[in-house]
């Protein structure tokens, strides 16, 4: 593929858990506008790696992290880093829908409103946000409700619509759509597919088949170990590692 560019560059990362070393040597690049998709046995550390891309662990004392993951050309692990820029640039969308308590158009306008824009610009900012996560059919006539009015998978699209509203370059996607049905989970997955038009997605799952819908790459991540990286198709039909397809085949998990 010539039109590879990368967006992230990950260079022997370790990340340790006060003594506890959960991502050993882990190095990969991740493709703008492109969908990469880890996966890898419960407890391998897909959760662990994708909090690094935006600096989640920093929540927490004790948390160490060596190497680098070279974004917009700086080491985003470089203590200087200012986190809530890094944040709004590198996004994030948790396993369960996590809407604030308040109104549809406010939690979107959330992050906005940080930014300073109001008025015109934010109810258009707002609206376009919502058609972006393919959510503002269902709600435009109910922009004042209250977020949890609002069912599990639109909610989940609705977290998506404030993550895109601030133009983050990167979104991170942790199981979105384990909490959900499956009607819920196909807009999701469609959801996943337009957005990549725009921004550049890494996204967790169990689900081997939604890896195999969504992504363009897969990541294969054992006991903290990064296994396998390549284009989807080649990891689904012919790893280079007997562990991949032992894993792949459903050998284990
Ligand atoms: N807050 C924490 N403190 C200490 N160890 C942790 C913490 N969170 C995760 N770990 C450990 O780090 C390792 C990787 O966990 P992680 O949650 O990243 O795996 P995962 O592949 O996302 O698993 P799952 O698919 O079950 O969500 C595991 O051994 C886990 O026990």
């Amino acid at each position: 593929m010539d039109d590879k560019k990368v967006e992230i560059e990950v260079k022997n990362l370790n990340f340790y858990y006060g003594k506890e070393l959960a991502l050993k040597n882990i190095t990969m690049k991740i493709y703008r506008k492109k969908v990469t998709a880890l996966i890898g046995p419960s407890g391998c550390g897909k959760t662990t790696f994708l909090r690094c891309l935006n600096r989640m662990h920093d929540l927490y004392v004790g948390n160490r992290y060596e190497g680098e993951i070279i974004f917009e050309g700086k080491n985003i692990l470089d203590k200087k880093i200012d986190l809530i820029e890094l944040r709004a640039k590198i996004g994030m969308v948790f396993q369960k829908p996590t809407p604030f308590p308040m109104s549809i158009f406010d939690n979107v306008a959330y992050g906005l409103r940080l930014k300073g824009i109001k008025g015109t610009e934010l109810k258009d900012r707002v609206e376009a946000a919502l058609k972006d996560a393919a959510l503002w059919d269902e709600v435009k006539d109910r922009l004042k409700e209250s977020a949890f009015s609002l069912s599990g998978g639109q909610q989940q699209r609705l977290c998506i619509a404030r993550a895109i509203a601030v133009e983050p370059k990167v979104l991170l996607f942790d199981e979105p759509t384990s909490a959900l049905d499956p009607i819920s989970t196909a807009k999701i997955e469609d959801l996943i597919v337009q957005l990549k038009n725009k921004i550049t997605i890494v996204i967790v799952t169990h689900n081997m088949q939604q890896a195999a819908r969504t992504s363009d790459y897969t990541a294969f991540m054992y006991l903290g170990e990064l296994i396998e990286v390549g284009p989807t198709e080649k990891i689904f039909t012919n790893p280079d590692k007997k562990l991949t397809e032992d894993y792949i085949t459903g050998r284990f998990g």
